[in-house]
């Protein structure tokens, strides 16, 4: 039987085009097609930012061409690249340097912010990293607490991060999550004095500067208040939500509310606010009692408008499992006080946060 180049269009016809979805016969992928007796040859153009995905199509047009009884098949690939579309007069739309960027391989940023120092910010936000990293997520944490890192400690990491190539450096790594913090390039009990460009940099290069790796989410630990840290991160990185995390009392309260108005006007969507030392768990009998008063934050939630992602209660242990450098979720994970970051975390997969 000899074979007609109808046949051989029809074999590819067969085979889809990874660009357009056509098959790459009417894409026009196939060109210069030839068949001598049971020789065949053609060239398969494609584009050529995409070459190298082109390959198994090529290998496949081959082997299709040849079960229809070829001899010989070259099919060689030649990448061109798609002409711009024409520019009808229309401006430019001029480059956006300085706007918020996409971190390589990170899905999505979650940053975690209190309005006032000292109400478990970092412990929410250890328990939180490995509480997902549990659930199978892959995390980060990014320690950006510049005037007291306490990721290091909680985490149970030391040393200096390596940089073999002097321009990307590598993250730490425990209990499941990739971590990076500021503590690490300074020396754990360094008085840090930043000026303001200074801690721009040093943000941008953990941001930007770490291999991360590919990550679902990547938790930002911020310092307390509402500073430059966090209107450097809204301004460097596509920041996806905010966490606020408060104790019940009033005063907490108050600041925790400028927190998010200033989140509101970066136009970072609020995930939703943590109560933490909610209640008191005495370690002895077990008597609960709410120190801090309890349930101001979700009242104030509800003022808002935002959801309580959960409350954490009062307990040694969490004290304890964050100073020996194993959070909770990881030293007591079917205890009470660590269910509370679980279910929170459960809570932000479930919705597609993290
Ligand atoms: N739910 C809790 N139960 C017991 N201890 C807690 C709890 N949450 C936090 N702590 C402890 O309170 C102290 C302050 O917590 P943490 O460092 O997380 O606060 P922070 O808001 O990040 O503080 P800052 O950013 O001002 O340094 C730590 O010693 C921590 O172990």
């Amino acid at each position: 039987m000899s074979l007609t180049a109808e046949d051989v269009q029809a074999a590819l016809a067969g085979i889809a085009d990874p660009a357009t979805g056509q098959d790459i016969v009417a894409a026009g992928r196939v060109k210069a097609l030839t068949v001598e007796g049971d020789a065949v040859r053609f060239v398969m153009e494609v584009p050529g930012e995409m070459a190298k995905g082109y390959e198994r199509t090529r290998a496949e047009a081959e082997a299709r061409v040849k079960a229809l009884g070829a001899a010989t098949v070259s099919a060689v690939m030649t990448a061109h690249s798609e002409k711009a579309p024409p520019d009808l007069g229309q401006k430019k739309k001029p480059a956006q340097p300085n706007a918020p960027q996409k971190v390589q391989g990170v899905d999505r940023i979650v940053a975690v912010a209190s309005g006032k120092g000292g109400v478990g910010k970092s412990t929410v936000s250890a328990n939180l990293a490995c509480a997902l990293a549990a659930e199978g997520r892959r995390v980060g944490l990014l320690d950006a607490d510049v005037y007291g890192p306490s990721q290091p400690r909680m985490l149970g990491v030391s040393g200096r991060p390596a940089s073999p190539d002097g321009k990307t450096i590598l993250p730490m790594r425990n209990h499941g999550v990739t971590m990076m913090s500021i503590g690490l390039m300074v020396g754990e009990g360094q008085a840090v004095v930043w000026r303001g460009p200074m801690l721009m940099g040093a943000l941008q290069q953990m941001l930007m500067q770490v291999q991360w790796g590919g990550l679902d989410v990547l938790i930002v630990d911020l310092p307390p208040g509402t500073g430059d840290v966090t209107l450097t991160l809204a301004q460097k990185a596509e920041v996806d939500g905010a966490i606020i995390v408060s104790t019940p009392q009033d005063v907490a309260l108050l600041d925790a509310r400028k927190g998010i108005d200033m989140f509101a006007q970066l136009k970072t969507p609020i995930l939703g606010m943590i109560e933490n030392m909610s209640t008191h768990i005495c370690t002895n009998c077990g008597y609960e009692e709410h120190i801090f008063g309890h349930g101001g934050v979700a009242a104030e939630a509800k003022k808002l408008g935002v959801p309580l992602l959960g409350e954490i209660p009062l307990h040694l242990d969490i004290r304890t499992a964050a100073d020996g450098g194993a959070p909770i979720v990881v030293s007591k994970p079917e205890s009470k006080q660590a269910q509370a970051f679980r279910d929170i975390a459960k809570g932000m997969i479930a919705r597609g946060e993290a």
